[in-house]
């Protein structure tokens, strides 16, 4: 680049539910200057349309109907990500169980995830230094040139743990059923499912505390910027 200024970097992180791809991608994106973003949170916002204007999710055609209707916009700011629909903040609406049992369902839906991918990679080429994106088909189709594509996992047992951490204590084995039936949904629809790209690094989570994996991500980032 012109001037010295450094080439603004991508980095895609991919993995199941509960693997601290927000947590770490938020953490590496404010560490290195970086805007972040975060996809589930836009398939959710539209989920929570669909929801709020009685349109069936149970019927695709409904969902690929309506895919264009609503605005959608995310602030990248990783100390302070938002998520507006229409101009009404649904960062908490969003995260609500009606919302999380229909996501898998919408987000399936080739219009919504066309319509979606498309928002995506215009802000990543927006980002001026370089952004952290983080979802399931970042890496292998949203952006497939990422110039580091990280895939976090851990086990069921550990994911549901934090989970239920973070619903102040909800049943073990109901949390690890759900995120188990949510995965097996996304990773097995037809249009870009969950998957691993191929060079991908894959980090296991399970028992690194979440400064590790941020340590971790940070420094593989650091190493591609110097070219090793
Ligand atoms: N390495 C870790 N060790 C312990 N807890 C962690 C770790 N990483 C993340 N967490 C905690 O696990 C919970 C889930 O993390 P996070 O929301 O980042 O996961 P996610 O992969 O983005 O999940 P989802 O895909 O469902 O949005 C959070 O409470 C977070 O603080
Ligand atoms: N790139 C993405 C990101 C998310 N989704 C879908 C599938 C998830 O179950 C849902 C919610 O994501 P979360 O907030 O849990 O990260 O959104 C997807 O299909 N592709």
């Amino acid at each position: 680049m012109e001037n010295g200024a450094a080439k603004p970097v991508i980095v895609a992180i991919d993995g199941p539910s509960g693997t601290g791809k927000s947590s770490t991608s938020k953490a590496v994106a404010a560490q290195l200057g970086l805007s972040y973003l975060d996809t589930g949170a836009q398939y959710r916002a539209i989920t929570w349309w669909m929801v709020n204007n009685g349109i069936d999710t149970a019927d695709p055609s409904a969902i690929a109907a309506a895919a264009a209707k609503p605005e959608i916009l995310s602030g990248t700011d990783p100390t302070e990500p938002t998520i507006t629909v229409d101009g009404v903040d649904v960062s908490g609406p969003i995260r609500e169980q009606d919302v999380t049992s229909k996501v898998s369902a919408v987000s399936a839906v080739p219009e919504v995830r066309a319509r979606i991918t498309e928002l995506q990679r215009a802000i990543a080429a927006s980002a001026v230094t370089g952004i952290v994106v983080e979802g399931r088909d970042i890496g292998t189709t949203v952006l497939p040139d990422a110039d580091l594509k990280i895939f976090l996992t851990a086990s069921p047992e550990a994911r549901a743990a934090r989970r239920s951490g973070e619903l102040k204590g909800a049943d073990l084995h109901t949390t690890r059923e759900a995120l188990i039936k949510r995965d097996a949904a996304d990773s097995s629809r037809k249009t870009s499912p969950l998957a691993k790209a191929d060079d991908a690094v894959e980090v296991d989570t399970t028992d690194l505390t979440l400064q590790q994996v941020v340590e971790c991500v940070v420094t593989l980032v650091e190493e591609k910027r110097a070219g090793k």
